[in-house]
C-alpha cells in the first residue's frame, strides 16, 4: 500500500444537519472516499490522485477499472482517470522531457490530499463536494526530481455532484525559469457495448491518427469503434462545445473542456488489450472508450510564475 503520512480530512460536517443529510468524507493514508447524501460516490487514490471510481446512488459504476489495476502504487493505474503531466506519450525531439517515461510523472506520484468543501460548507445549492489534492517539486522521487528539474506546482480539484463529475488543474511554474509542458485527463468511461458507441462533437475537426503513421486526418460524422483507435483531435468548435457519448443513440456522457484544445479518443481492442499485463478481463476494451480532454499537441509555455488552468465536466 501507498504509506505517506497525511493531513487530516477536512470535516464535512454541519452542526444541525442529520448523517443522511450530509456529505461523507474518509481517507486514510492512500485514498480519499465521498459519498452525497444523495448516494453518488468517488474514490481518488493519491497515488497520481487518480480517480479510480465515480458510481451513481444506484452503486453502478461509471469509470472502467481493470480487475488487474495496481493500486498498490507499484504501476499507473490501468483505469479510471490518471493524470498526464507534463508530457503525453513520449517526446523523443522536446530535450525537456525526452528522458521521462511515457506519460510523465503526475500518475506515478503520491498526491497530497489538501481538504475538501461541501455544498454546506460553502452555502451553495447545488449538493456538491470538491476534493483538492497536490504535487509540488518536494513530493517527486529524486530520480523524477532529476528527469524535470523545475519547481512546480499541481493543484487538482476534483468535484462530485449527484450528475457530474469535475476534473481541474492549475499547474504553476513556481521557478525562476520557463518550462513546457503539457497536460491531460485520460478518463476511461465505462461502456455497456463498445460496437453501440458513438461519439458526437468530433465532427469536421483535424486529428492525428496514432495508428495509422501518425497521418493528420479530417474527422467526418460521428466517430464509431470497430478496431484499434488512438487519435487525438482538436475539435474545430473549440473547448466548451460538448463531445458527446452515446450508447445505441442515447446520450450517457457529456464532457465539456475548459481551456484544454485537445480530445485523445482511445480504445486499444482485441491485440493491444491483450498485450497488456494489467487489462483484464481480456475483452475489457468492450466496455470502454478513453476520452481525453487534455492540451497535448505542441506545448503549453509558462514563464517564471505562470498559471495553466484547464478543466473538465463529465455529465450524465
Ligand atoms: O499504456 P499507457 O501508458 O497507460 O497509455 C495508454 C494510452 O494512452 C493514450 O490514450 C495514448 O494516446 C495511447 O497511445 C496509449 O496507448
Amino acid at each position: 500500500m501507498v504509506d505517506r503520512p497525511n493531513k487530516p480530512a477536512a470535516l464535512a460536517t454541519t452542526p444541525g444537519l442529520p448523517p443522511q443529510a450530509q456529505v461523507n468524507i474518509t481517507h486514510d493514508n492512500s485514498r480519499v472516499n465521498a459519498v452525497l447524501p444523495s448516494g453518488e460516490s468517488i474514490e481518488v487514490l493519491l497515488y497520481g490522485a487518480t480517480v479510480t471510481s465515480w458510481k451513481d446512488r444506484a452503486g453502478n459504476e461509471r469509470l472502467w477499472l481493470s480487475d488487474a489495476a495496481k493500486l498498490d502504487g507499484s504501476k499507473a493505474v490501468r483505469g479510471g482517470i490518471p493524470l498526464v503531466f507534463p508530457v503525453f506519450g513520449t517526446a523523443p525531439d522536446h530535450a525537456a522531457t525526452s528522458k521521462l517515461p511515457q506519460h510523465g510523472f503526475a500518475r506515478t506520484s503520491i498526491w497530497e490530499f489538501m481538504g475538501s468543501s461541501t455544498s454546506e460548507s460553502t452555502g451553495k445549492s447545488d449538493n456538491s463536494v470538491k476534493l483538492d489534492f497536490g504535487l509540488s517539486q518536494s513530493n517527486l522521487t529524486d530520480e523524477s526530481k532529476k528527469l524535470w528539474p523545475h519547481p512546480f506546482s499541481l493543484q487538482y480539484s476534483v468535484t462530485l455532484t449527484p450528475d457530474s463529475l469535475g476534473t481541474g488543474m492549475v499547474i504553476t511554474n513556481q521557478g525562476d525559469q520557463p518550462f513546457e509542458a503539457q497536460l491531460l485527463m485520460h478518463t476511461y468511461l465505462r461502456v455497456k457495448d463498445i460496437t453501440k458507441v458513438s461519439v458526437t462533437g468530433l465532427e469536421e475537426s483535424d486529428y492525428v491518427d496514432k495508428v495509422d503513421a501518425a497521418k493528420t486526418k479530417k474527422q467526418s460524422g460521428t466517430v464509431t469503434i470497430s478496431g484499434e483507435t488512438d487519435r487525438v483531435y482538436t475539435p474545430a468548435k473549440g473547448p466548451s462545445h460538448p463531445v458527446v457519448v452515446s450508447e445505441g443513440g442515447a446520450a450517457t456522457f457529456t464532457v465539456v473542456r475548459d481551456n484544454l484544445d485537445d480530445v485523445v479518443v482511445w480504445n486499444p481492442w482485441i491485440e493491444k488489450a491483450a498485450g497488456m499485463g494489467d487489462f483484464e478481463p481480456k475483452d475489457g476494451y468492450k466496455n470502454m472508450i478513453c476520452i481525453e480532454a487534455g492540451a497535448v499537441k505542441g506545448w503549453q509555455k509558462l514563464e517564471a510564475g505562470d498559471a495553466f488552468e484547464g478543466a473538465q465536466v463529465i455529465s450524465v
